[in-house]
């Protein structure tokens, strides 16, 4: 009989999925990638990833981005307020304290600012959920702003389409699921894109954090963490530990969502996290989230039966936790 290990881990896993991109790479290694990636996302829900293949260079640039936006003036911020966005479409500056994610929490401190795949305001779908034009601030010029944060938001969607193709490799061998088991997913998807700010914070209130434990509400979240930062954790259930997530070197933070999890049946994990609220110097970060396809219907992957329309999902978990204006808007 084996025992049950009650040692708390000290991290969570690396993934190096640079055999995977590399055309010369034999099946054996590819398959190395797969396990991998499989135990990562079957027992945390979280892991490191590297030999991701995107340029130091343009990560810099997104985290530059996010600390040029936020040395805005308020009015400048508040002129693309997400309490200003078109419809439902939850695009802009979210003021501190608009979050809160658990009963008895006090909202999160984070200040955010979130944009998607662009669509004009005069299309027809412009106005739906997580649907329609972003909102930039005139403040900041395009090239400096607006084009390079574009670009790099391209450059996620292609990289989940990665991350996707190898957890579709690791499913159970019995569900017979095809290899593009998730390519419809990323077709015209709902993916926002988060720049967020943590003021420095050096007095700790118990119930309050940058943001408060919550699990991630889409399939994959893609997080950029600035270097010589902390804050983030991450729960690892069989021992019911919060594990650090601190900044490793040119890696990037893959974690399972909700939706993830359901499509999955819990096969791929959700996990909950949060980012503690005890630094003295700011602290900025960048999740991309892919939601997916916002009208497609996920049917349970084990056959058994449970459906779920992903933007119904998604827009049900935001409302429970945005308040004000922004939340307002998101439910009329
Ligand atoms: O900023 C971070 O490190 C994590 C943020 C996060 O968990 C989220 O926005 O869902
Ligand atoms: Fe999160």
């Amino acid at each position: 009989m084996g025992s049950i290990d009650t040692t708390p881990p000290t991290s969570i896993p690396t993934v190096d999925i640079s055999p995977w991109l590399d055309e010369n790479a034999s099946s054996a290694a590819k398959d190395e990638v797969v396990n991998a990636m499989r135990d990562a996302c079957s027992t945390f829900g979280f892991f490191y990833l590297v030999g991701h293949g995107i340029p130091e260079e343009d990560r810099q640039t997104i985290l530059e981005c996010t600390r040029q936006y936020f040395a805005l003036p308020k009015e400048d911020k508040m002129d693309t307020w997400i309490g200003k966005a078109m419809g439902r479409s939850f695009r802009g500056y979210e003021p501190p304290a608009l979050q809160v994610h658990k009963e008895g929490l006090l909202p999160d401190t984070k200040e955010g600012f979130i944009l998607g795949r662009e669509t004009p305001a005069d299309a027809p779908e412009a106005g739906n959920f997580h649907t329609g034009p972003n909102q930039w601030p005139k403040a900041l010029r395009d090239e400096d702003f607006r084009i390079p944060i574009m670009e790099y938001h391209g450059k996620m969607i292609e990289m989940v389409k990665v991350i996707l193709k190898i957890l579709a490799r690791g499913l159970p061998a019995e569900w017979n699921c095809p290899t593009g088991v998730f390519d419809e997913l990323t077709v015209e998807p709902s993916a926002p894109l988060r720049l967020l700010y943590y003021a420095p914070q050096s007095i700790k209130q118990e119930n309050q954090y940058g943001v408060g434990e919550h699990t991630d509400f889409g399939n994959v979240s893609v997080l950029l963490q600035e270097e010589g930062t902390e804050g983030l954790e991450v729960l690892y259930p069989p021992t019911q530990t919060w594990v650090p997530v601190p900044v490793k070197e040119h890696s990037y933070v893959i974690n399972m969502g909700d939706m993830m999890q359901k499509w999955t049946v819990g096969y791929y994990r959700s996990a909950l996290h949060r980012v503690v609220n005890s630094n003295t110097k700011a602290r900025y970060s960048a999740p991309f989230f892919m939601n997916g396809n916002l009208d497609l219907e996920c049917h349970a992957l084990d056959g058994s039966g449970e459906v779920t329309v992903i933007g119904e999902h998604i827009r049900q978990r935001l409302m429970e936790t945005i308040g004000g204006e922004a939340g307002k808007k998101l439910a009329a």
